[in-house]
């Protein structure tokens, strides 16, 4: 073998396919699914469940302005479209011919490393001859919260697998797994109680971001506990630190999630296997012949970052150059409804940073698309500014498309676009993005 691919979630499936592509002898080895947790019980599925979500509220929207609607919330649509077009009943046969397809060799099967180019699976050893590359994902974070472990809590694999809804659901968690899941769930009927550690949701990103959130949580009917640690977990019943007890039929665990790097035998490599995650420099590299990509580098956990650092990692094996990683425009989206896209830094990091930070702002209500919108209309464009280059360092755009909005956004922070630019240039009349320009006139 030239190359080893620990891995085959979105990071790994991509450089071993580009590779086995380019002709080099790949091994790629996957322990459950080819595609990893975003194909099957990450993004598109959560994403399929959110276009319905969205779909039913919209209905309910109808009377405002456009008659009656009668909407009768059912999963079993939900269920079957995520069964059957999303995840092929959570069968990858598709995904491994499409790997082998590109001269690749796939088995099935749980991978460590025992020393330079050496991996085991099972019994037997293969030797890489060019590198390995680990992209071994996270897993969700169990909190020690006395009782937990014993209890019949679900995860995201169980959310999204779950084929009938249940009746309430108590979730840990107020980041992005959790309000996105939470929202949806709300949306079909659930009873669902958020318990968010910290004092505000979302809380990586503008508190401005964590208000509209809350707001919108709380519009579809969610409880929000912020703030309050659960003590206790009984079965499915969560006690919180101020005496409140929350009975529901689920506990969804959405607290974050970890790199286990334990079990990857990279002490033979003389890496800590304690680390937090593995560290790669700007070509991804975590050593002699060993690359890491995705989530085990421990970079935010998205499947865009996983296929940007695949991307730098294939590179970097051919010799073709180019640039190395750079995340100053780091994109994110959460999709929830309003959607909270937000780019670069945050006000409070460019300050943490030293940099003489100017800030524009604007509600999406007040920009003319925002108002014939109308009902659904919450949101505001959030632009950071670093004022002694005169280049937005950071944004965000939360509001209805929050997320398409937010590529403008992306551009101007990746390219550092001059705000004289932003100031001079044609916005398209009535759009969401409009509202750009107007955050820009209010920067001081
Ligand atoms: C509910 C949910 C919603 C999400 N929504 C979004 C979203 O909307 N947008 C977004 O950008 N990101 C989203 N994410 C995050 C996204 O799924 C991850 O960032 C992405 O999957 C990371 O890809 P990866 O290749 O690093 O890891 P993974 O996709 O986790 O793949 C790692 C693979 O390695 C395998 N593996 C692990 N150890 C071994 C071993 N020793 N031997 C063999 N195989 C092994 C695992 O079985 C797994 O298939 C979401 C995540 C969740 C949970
Ligand atoms: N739209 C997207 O791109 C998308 C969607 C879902 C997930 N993801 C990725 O997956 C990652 C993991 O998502 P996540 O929501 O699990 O993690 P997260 O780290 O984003 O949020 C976890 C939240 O749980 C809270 N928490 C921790 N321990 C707690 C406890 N004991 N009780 C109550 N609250 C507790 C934390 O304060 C935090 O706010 C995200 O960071 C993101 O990178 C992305």
């Amino acid at each position: 073998m030239d190359i080893i691919v620990i891995g085959l979630g979105v990071g790994g499936e991509e450089v071993a396919g580009r590779l086995a592509e380019a002709g080099l002898d790949v091994l790629g080895v996957e322990g459950r699914l080819v595609g990893g947790e975003c194909p099957y019980y990450g993004c598109i599925p959560s994403k399929m469940m959110i276009r319905a979500g969205n779909a039913l509220a919209e209905a309910r929207r109808v009377p405002t302005y456009a008659g009656q609607a009668a909407v009768r919330p059912d999963w079993a649509p939900v269920h079957a479209r995520i069964r059957d077009e999303a995840t092929d009943n959570w069968n990858d046969q598709v995904a491994v011919d499409r790997f082998t397809g590109k001269g690749g060799t796939f088995l099935r099967g749980h991978a460590r490393l025992i020393g330079p180019g050496r991996v085991q699976v099972g019994s037997d050893v293969y030797e890489a001859g060019r590198g390995v590359i680990i992209a071994t994902g996270t897993t969700p974070v169990i909190p020690p919260i006395p009782g937990l472990a014993d209890s019949p809590y679900w995860t995201n694999r169980d959310a999204i697998e779950a084929a009938e809804l249940p009746g309430s659901l108590t979730v840990l968690g107020g980041g992005a797994i959790g309000l996105e899941l939470a929202q949806v769930f709300a949306r079909f009927g659930v009873a669902v109680t958020v318990v968010e550690a910290g004092d505000r949701l979302l809380a990586m990103e503008e508190p401005e971001s964590s208000t509209v959130a809350q707001r919108a949580l709380a519009g579809d009917g969610v409880t929000v506990h912020l703030g309050r640690r659960a003590v206790k977990v009984d079965g499915t019943t969560v006690f919180l630190d101020d005496g409140t007890e929350i009975t529901s039929e689920r506990v969804l665990v959405a607290t974050g999630r970890r790199v286990d790097l334990a079990g990857l035998g990279l002490d033979t490599l003389g890496l800590d296997p304690g680390a937090r995650a593995l560290e790669v420099d700007e070509w991804m590299r975590a050593g002699e012949g060993l690359w890491a990509v995705g989530d085990v580098t421990g970079r935010d956990a998205f499947t865009h970052i996983a296929m940007y650092q695949a991307d730098i990692a294939v590179r970097d094996i051919l010799g073709q150059g180019g640039p190395a990683a750079d995340y100053k425009a780091l994109p994110r989206v959460t999709f929830t409804d309003p959607e909270i896209g937000a780019v670069g830094l945050t006000e409070h990091q460019a300050r943490e940073k030293g940099l003489a930070v100017g800030v524009g702002h604007t509600p999406l209500g007040s920009s003319t698309r925002g108002w014939i919108h109308g009902v659904g209309d919450e949101g505001f464009i959030k632009l950071v500014v670093d004022t002694d280059r005169g280049v937005l360092v950071g944004a965000t755009s939360a509001g209805p498309d929050g997320g398409e909005v937010l590529a403008g956004l992306a551009v101007a922070v990746h390219a550092e676009v001059p705000l004289d630019t932003l100031r001079s240039m044609i916005y398209a009349y009535p759009t969401f993005h409009r509202a750009i320009s107007e955050a820009v006139r209010t920067i001081h």
